[in-house]
């Protein structure tokens, strides 16, 4: 089987967004310092893009995590593959990520960022497809509404491919 990739949303669209979404960011957060955490592997990209476009100041750090139990009963439990490096205790948190989908991956996350006492905690997200939601979560920035499609590009994969293109595209099988 041989897949093709047709894009849905073009590097320029997507440049342009990311600028409009960080020019709001840096006026939500004026006079604040807003502590991006980047979820792996992910939102590697749209991170550094979004970083370069907020003009507050910006500290940045990591986390990976994944998502165990078999596909019909997943419980929305996510292992912590690597933890931040830092305290996030009284900082402005933003978690950046590439992709809602069914939502597990973030509300677990979200939760357990909470219990870590954050001055404050807002999502952004580069792609919603609220078509798919199965657990709810509050999305502050949304840069792409998506319908049902498996898309790649910007970090997002498809059997670990194609995270590296420039634009988002939708993968077609043949
Ligand atoms: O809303 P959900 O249904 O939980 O799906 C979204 C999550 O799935 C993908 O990550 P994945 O776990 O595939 O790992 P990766 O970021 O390393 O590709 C994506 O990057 C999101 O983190
Ligand atoms: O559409 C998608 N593409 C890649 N990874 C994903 N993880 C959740 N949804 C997607
Ligand atoms: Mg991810």
């Amino acid at each position: 089987m041989s897949e093709k990739i047709r894009v849905l949303l073009s590097e320029e669209e997507v440049g342009k967004k990311i600028r409009e979404i960080g020019e709001q960011i840096s006026k939500d957060y004026e006079g604040k310092t807003v502590h991006l955490i980047c979820v792996l592997k992910g939102g590697v990209f749209f991170t550094c893009e979004l970083a370069k476009r907020i003009t507050v100041p910006v500290t940045m750090d990591f986390m990976s995590v994944s998502s165990y139990g078999d596909e019909t009963s997943s419980s929305g439990v996510v292992r912590i593959v690597k933890d931040l490096d830092e305290t996030i205790e009284g900082k402005d948190v933003l978690v950046v990520e590439d992709i809602i989908d069914s939502g597990r991956t973030l509300s677990h996350l979200l939760e357990i960022l909470k219990q870590r006492k954050p001055n404050s905690l807002r999502l952004c997200t580069l792609l919603d497809k609220p078509e798919r939601r199965v657990k709810n979560v509050d999305v502050d920035y949304v840069c792409f509404n998506i319908p049902d499609e498996f898309v790649v590009g910007y970090g997002l994969d498809y059997a670990q491919k194609y995270r590296n293109l420039p634009y988002i595209g939708v993968v077609e099988l043949s």
